[in-house]
């Protein structure tokens, strides 16, 4: 039995980090949120007004003592917390699937010093399956997603093509191609493709259509496996976070079961 409870570290209080601290604040047994890296640290302490046990509040190097960190950031600064975490040998709990796969290196590095990776389910669902069917031949790992403009807008590929996903009327398929291509066009939009690629057949052997849907208020998502032990499809409407409608509800929630995990005597699923 562990002595003290496990020290969590929060990089990012954006629409999932502060769902992510209000949910550890309410107390979960073994686990203590001891600080956060927020890049406007004024914000921080007035998001956590009112917390029963306020965290550190501070930079991404204030997270250098804790046993976990929770990774909630912007894609593009992803590597600045999961390299030092994993050079220290501590846990890295990812939300950025998709900029995970630039920096696949890191494996390297948590094999290194014993430091560990963990990409929750996040938004999507049927991981589970996915790497259990792995186990025998897979013939093929598709992802559809399909998002409001307003849960796509601000994407590079968008600008990169000059889509204006804004002026569609009808839903129109903007993106086809691998997870690794969609993690790089969509950073913010698709790390469901990237998580479902590392549960399964890799980033260059999953695909991804993204299709824009003026009609649809949810962020939808549905995978298909044809293996040769079982075929099948998931699908999954997400609730847009009302600050940050690219990512859903579900994620935060995804990643507080994922903690869970770490100290509970029982684990559910695979
Ligand atoms: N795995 C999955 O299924 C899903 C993953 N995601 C991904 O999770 C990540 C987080 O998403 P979300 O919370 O919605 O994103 P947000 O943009 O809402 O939050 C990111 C936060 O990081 C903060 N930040 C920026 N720079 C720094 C820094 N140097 N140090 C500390 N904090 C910093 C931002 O602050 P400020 O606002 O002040 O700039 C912001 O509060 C994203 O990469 C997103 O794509 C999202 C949905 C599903
Ligand atoms: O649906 C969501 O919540 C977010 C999403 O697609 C992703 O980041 O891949």
């Amino acid at each position: 039995m562990r002595q003290r409870p496990l020290r969590i570290g929060l990089a990012g209080l954006g629409s999932i980090g502060q769902q992510v601290a209000r949910q550890l604040d309410a107390g979960i047994d073994g686990l203590e949120l001891t600080a956060v890296a927020a890049a406007d640290v004024e914000k921080a302490r007035q998001n956590l007004a009112g917390f029963r046990a306020l965290p550190r509040i501070g930079t991404l190097a204030d997270l250098s003592d804790t046993d976990v960190v929770v990774e909630m950031l912007p894609a593009r600064i992803f590597a600045d917390i999961a390299r030092p975490t994993l050079e220290r040998g501590a846990t890295l709990v990812v939300a950025s699937a998709g900029a995970l796969l630039s920096h696949m290196d890191l494996v390297e590095v948590a094999r290194r010093t014993g430091g560990r990776i963990i990409v929750p389910s996040g938004a999507i669902l049927g991981l589970d399956a996915v790497r259990a069917a792995c186990e025998a031949p897979v013939a093929s790992i598709t992802i559809e997603t399909r998002k409001s403009p307003a849960s796509l807008a601000g994407a590079p590929y968008l600008a990169q093509q000059g889509i204006d996903v804004h002026a569609l009327r009808a839903a129109t398929t903007i993106f086809s191609g691998t997870a690794e291509e969609a993690a790089l066009a969509f950073p913010a939009n698709t790390n469901v493709a990237a998580a479902l690629a590392l549960a399964g057949l890799g980033p260059r052997r999953t695909e991804i259509r993204v299709i824009a849907d003026p009609a649809v208020d949810r962020n939808i998502h549905t995978i298909t496996v044809e293996s040769a032990v079982a075929r099948f499809t998931c699908h999954i409407d997400i609730v847009p976070n009302p600050e940050n409608p690219r990512s859903g509800q579900l994620t935060s929630r995804s990643i507080i079961a994922c903690l869970r995990d770490m100290v509970s005597p029982v684990r559910i699923g695979t």
